[in-house]
């Protein structure tokens, strides 16, 4: 493994040198055990500890097989899916690998007995597998997490579509928190020349998802002067949903929990924002009753920072907890888009509201690869940030999982893999210059 970071880092090192390094029988890897599925049994979700259930673990290096890449990871992010893997909620991934092991022979690598979480990267292609035409070994690269057969019709309008679709990493093995990963060659996007390893590993899967949310067509389509309210909008998908707010000419309303997660929101140029802690929103009254008073309440809060106006698009992802008033205070004909349900996802909320206001709710799930291309563009061309916060070393993603879990963090944490350290890998000084500011806005607060 040394080799091959010094053959990434040095200078001198052309494709061919790249190519000519022997792959190593091992590797360091983040996993989840199979064996260990039950540990949480009985504990709340929030008790669960990922510090309990991720280890860090010498694996041997999968085949490769036909349309694949073997990636050298130099950094990678922690998404919310890893936190889902580590507590085996809702339910056990290995599932997934089991179901996907069943579905062919090659297949059959993913279905074992622990699971290489991780679904974002940023490395070094190593090598390639026979069909791949378009990378080769000594490219840059990020992968997006969509893994597809593409066998089926049903995926060829939208490949998000295809009876087959998986995220890398979390519905698939040999994700990207490791030293090596194990990818579809068609996962694989340029590596922004102005971002350090980490840097550019950290939007990868929450940028495409709120690219394709908001702003493709499959989601809600925002327009200029749309007014975007954004649950969580400094977190990891929300500080993504904000700049594509601003950057659209839309109206952010920005939904954060502290005052120094609204600070943050301000400094992307958010000025609608309403601290959800501070003014002590209560949507339910209890276990199983909403207070639609407080859906009013919320309401009248989002028309005094509007002007008036309600919300025509709702950036939805905490689900039961705040669904019911996502789907109040959207406008006649407006669109709640959701992509996720953290806080449970048997959602309830008063359909009059929808059917009579004609309102819609559109159900979002990553991006296809044309959408992850589009997203990682706007990265590339210095129209949307990174929104890195914290960076932690491989043997500590277990406390950067739980950092998520427990919601200590701000925008996106980092975790590097083959890097010996931060600031490393970036390739144009002179664009990143022209960015510091905005590519640091997240940093260690
Ligand atoms: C990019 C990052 C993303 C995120 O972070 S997302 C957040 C993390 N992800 C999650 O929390 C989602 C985790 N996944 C799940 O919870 C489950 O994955 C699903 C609920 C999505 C699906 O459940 P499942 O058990 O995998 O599939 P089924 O469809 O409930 O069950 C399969 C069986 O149900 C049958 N079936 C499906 N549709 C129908 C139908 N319309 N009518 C009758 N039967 C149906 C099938 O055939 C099959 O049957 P047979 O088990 O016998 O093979
Ligand atoms: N389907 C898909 O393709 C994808 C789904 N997801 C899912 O989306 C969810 C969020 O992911 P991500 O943004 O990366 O996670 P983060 O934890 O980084 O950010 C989520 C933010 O939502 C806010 N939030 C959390 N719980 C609540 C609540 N009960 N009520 C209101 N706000 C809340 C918090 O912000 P604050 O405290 O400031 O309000 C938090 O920072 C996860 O469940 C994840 O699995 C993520 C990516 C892709």
């Amino acid at each position: 493994m040394k080799d091959i970071l010094d053959a990434i880092q040095s200078p001198d090192s052309t494709p061919a040198d790249i190519a000519a390094l022997p792959i190593p029988e091992s590797y360091r890897a983040i996993t989840v055990h199979k064996d260990e599925t039950e540990m949480f049994a009985g504990l709340e979700t929030r008790d669960k500890d990922p510090r309990k259930s991720i280890h860090l673990d010498e694996v041997p290096v999968p085949e490769l097989g036909p349309g694949e890449a073997l990636v050298a990871v130099m950094a990678s992010s922690v998404n919310y899916n890893s936190v889902w893997t580590s507590i085996f909620e809702p339910l056990s991934t290995f599932g997934f690998l089991e179901r996907y092991g069943r579905t062919n022979e090659l297949a059959k690598r993913h279905d074992l007995p622990y699971h290489i979480i991780g679904s974002d990267l940023a490395g070094v292609v190593l090598r390639t597998g026979p069909g791949v035409n378009a990378w080769q070994p000594g490219d840059e690269v990020v992968a997006h997490c969509l893994s597809v057969e593409l066998e089926s019709s049903d995926g060829h309008n939208d490949t998000m579509l295809d009876p087959e679709q998986r995220i890398w990493g979390f519905e698939t093995n040999f994700g990207g928190l490791a030293e090596i990963a194990l990818v579809k060659s068609n996962q694989l996007m340029p590596k922004p020349g102005h971002l350090s390893w980490e840097e550019a590993a950290a939007p990868g899967l929450v940028n495409s998802t709120a690219y394709r949310q908001l702003v493709s067509r499959n989601g809600a389509a925002m327009k200029q002067g749309d007014n975007v309210l954004i649950w969580g909008a400094s977190g990891g998908l929300g500080s993504y949903a904000t700049q594509f707010a601003l950057a659209g000419g839309a109206n952010p309303i920005c939904v954060v929990s502290s005052p120094q997660k609204a600070e943050i929101c301000r400094s992307m140029g958010a000025d609608a924002i309403i601290d959800r802690n501070a003014e002590g929103y209560r949507f339910w009254k209890d276990e199983q009753t909403q207070d639609p008073k407080e859906w009013k309440r919320f309401g009248k809060r989002i028309r005094e920072l509007t002007g008036g106006e309600d919300i025509d698009i709702v950036f939805e992802h905490p689900g039961r907890e705040t669904f019911g008033a996502s789907v109040f205070v959207t406008r006649k004909g407006g669109t709640i888009t959701t992509c996720a349900s953290t806080s449970g996802y048997m959602h309830e909320y008063d359909n009059r509201y929808l059917w009579m206001s004609l309102k819609r709710i559109i159900g979002s799930h990553f991006a296809n690869y044309r959408e992850a291309w589009e997203a990682n563009r706007l990265i590339a061309k210095g129209k949307i940030h990174p929104t890195l916060s914290k960076v932690y070393s491989l043997e500590d993603t277990g406390q950067a999982a739980h950092d998520v879990h427990r919601n200590a963090h701000q925008g996106k944490v980092g975790v590097l893999c083959l890097a010996p350290e931060e600031g490393l890998g970036v390739r144009d000084e002179e664009m990143r210059a022209q960015h510091l500011d905005a590519i640091n806005r997240f940093r260690n607060i």
